[in-house]
């Protein structure tokens, strides 16, 4: 599985092994038959195209409306204003307080007093002032959003206040005073927005992983969904699934009649088979999308002083491990999270893998070879078909290279591929970081460019129920359990966007929202 030490005659350099591991359906059946027949055209081209129509639509559903979507999409006592603090805490320059709810211009009005609302979505300078005691508290820039045109699609005011915590604590406290408002849970603002058809809820998720990011590459993932990428694919494949669904229905209903018109089976099949291939190629994306928001794992490996402490304090711009000339200094694995080349890395140090040590080393040594193995397992995911040398994904450092023109000949042409480094004069770091950001790009993927990446086991979880029902379908004989087979996987797509069915997933993923937002 490792790389062979470099033999003797070589033996000035060390060896490094850097493992990167890294609703039922919206065509009610009914409703088009009596639609049909209260027309009485039923089996006629153009009732059909009529329904055709009014089934996509209803598929397509409103977006970026002021829709509410279902009272327990809000949180308890949800028809309160609520106020917090939306940057950060401690003392800053510019600190942003916001309301959302109904009393939000009453409550602009009452710490303004006695001034009448600005304009909307313009700055303006107010001075504000305790409702209770009339002392001033500070000389604010105020913006009045008033619903739908907001974030949360309520009224909205935001206070850009000065930053201390006296002038902070003075507006919330004053805020607080003003009758029905009162403080916002966490993720209370966002879960109104979705309540309010402003978010969806695969971009809900990516604002949770905006707000998250610690790297480029997680920012890049984050701000994609935030821009409903993932939302609009599903919601282009749900329409597909809804254009077939009518398809069979209308094949129910009217199959009969000779004035329907031909192969609309075939076609729902074409429109199906489409849809499997392009869900199957998402879905072998290898969860790179969610190893990007939780990191990759890269492990330093090798034999004992060959440099592999040095290189994690290189690559972390940091002294996590002990740097020392004695061999089997590292006896446990040590952990460090990184920023690598934009992407999130736990970082790994070993202990050195070596034989005929103590129970202490040798535990140590266990445990490398254990993170090894597990990391194999993960990349051999990548595509990667089998467990061989070939499919894992391991960089061959060769360190100490400062020591080659003076202790030793180089490499060998039997080497396998490697790169040269020395921790002491840094020289090979750029090349080396370069190959990470490669194999990290492969094991995680690319935000850029490509198809929006499924972050969440959830999103995994739906396309793939949408898969399996899109097989149920073809295994049919009987078409209304074809049809029924359709109105299942496309409620998977529904619900991976928000829709029918999700209150149970909402406070799991507004949970990771913090209070302000
Ligand atoms: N000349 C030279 N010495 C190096 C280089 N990198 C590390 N060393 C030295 O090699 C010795 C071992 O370095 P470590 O980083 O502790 O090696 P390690 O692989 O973590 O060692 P173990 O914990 O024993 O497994 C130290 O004396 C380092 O200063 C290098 O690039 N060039």
């Amino acid at each position: 599985m490792y790389p062979k030490a470099p033999n003797d005659d070589r033996e000035s350099l060390s060896t490094l092994l850097v493992v990167p591991r890294s609703g039922r359906g919206v065509l009610p059946r009914l409703e088009a038959t009596q639609a049909g027949r209260a027309g009485g055209v039923a089996g006629c081209k153009s009732m059909w195209r009529g329904l055709w129509t009014l089934a996509a639509q209803a598929a397509r559903g409103p977006r970026r409306l002021c829709t509410r979507r279902s009272s327990s999409a809000l949180a308890p006592g949800s028809g309160a204003t609520i106020f917090a603090l939306s940057s950060g805490q401690g003392r800053c320059g510019v600190a942003v307080i916001r309301t959302s709810g109904p009393a939000s211009g009453q409550a602009l009005r009452i710490l303004t007093a006695p001034r009448d609302l600005p304009p909307a979505r313009h700055a303006s300078l107010r001075l504000l002032s305790d409702p209770r005691s009339g002392e001033p508290l500070d000389r604010a820039l105020v913006l009045w959003f008033p619903g739908p045109k907001s974030f949360t699609g309520e009224d909205c005011v935001e206070f850009h206040v000065h930053g201390g915590p006296a002038v902070v604590s003075g507006v919330l406290q004053a805020l607080g005073s003003v009758p029905g408002l009162r403080p916002a849970e966490a993720g209370e603002f966002t879960r109104r927005a979705f309540a309010h058809g402003k978010l969806n809820l695969t971009e809900v998720e990516g604002l949770a992983d905006l707000i998250h990011a610690e790297t480029e590459a997680q920012r890049r993932q984050a701000l994609r969904q935030l821009d409903g990428e993932l939302g609009h694919l599903c919601r282009g494949w749900a329409e597909t699934l809804t254009k077939a669904l009518a398809h069979v229905e209308a094949y129910i209903d009217f199959g009969e009649d000779d004035n329907l018109e031909e192969g609309v089976l075939e076609q729902a099949d074409i429109e199906v088979r489409a849809l499997q291939v392009a869900l199957g190629a998402h879905l072998r994306d290898a969860r790179r999308g969610q190893r990007l928001r939780s990191g990759a794992h890269v492990v330093v490996t090798g034999p004992p002083n060959a440099g592999k402490s040095s290189l994690v304090n290189l690559l972390s711009r940091k002294p996590v491990s002990i740097v020392s000339p004695e061999p089997g200094t590292t006896r446990d694995v040590l952990e460090t999270p990184v920023d690598l080349a934009g992407f999130p890395v736990l970082l790994s140090d070993t202990a050195g893998l070596r034989e005929g040590v103590g129970p202490v080393e040798q535990e140590g040594v266990r445990r490398a070879r254990e993170s090894c193995n597990f990391l194999a397992t993960v990349v051999a995911s990548v595509g990667a078909q089998s467990h061989s040398d070939s499919s894992q994904r391991l960089l061959l450092v060769l360190n100490k290279s400062d020591l080659l023109s003076t202790e030793g000949p180089g490499p060998g042409p039997d080497m396998p591929p490697h790169l040269l480094l020395s921790c002491v004069t840094g020289e090979g770091l750029d090349g080396l970081l370069e190959a990470l950001r490669e194999e990290l790009a492969a094991v995680c993927g690319d935000p850029s460019t490509g198809p929006p990446l499924l972050t969440r086991a959830r999103h995994q979880h739906h396309l793939q129920g949408c898969l399996d029902a899109l097989g149920h379908y073809k295994q049919s004989k009987d078409l209304a359990l074809a049809a029924e087979a359709l109105r299942v996987a496309r409620g998977h797509l529904t619900r991976l966007t928000g829709g029918g069915g999700t209150e149970e997933i909402l406070d799991i993923i507004f949970r990771d929202f913090c209070v302000g937002k």
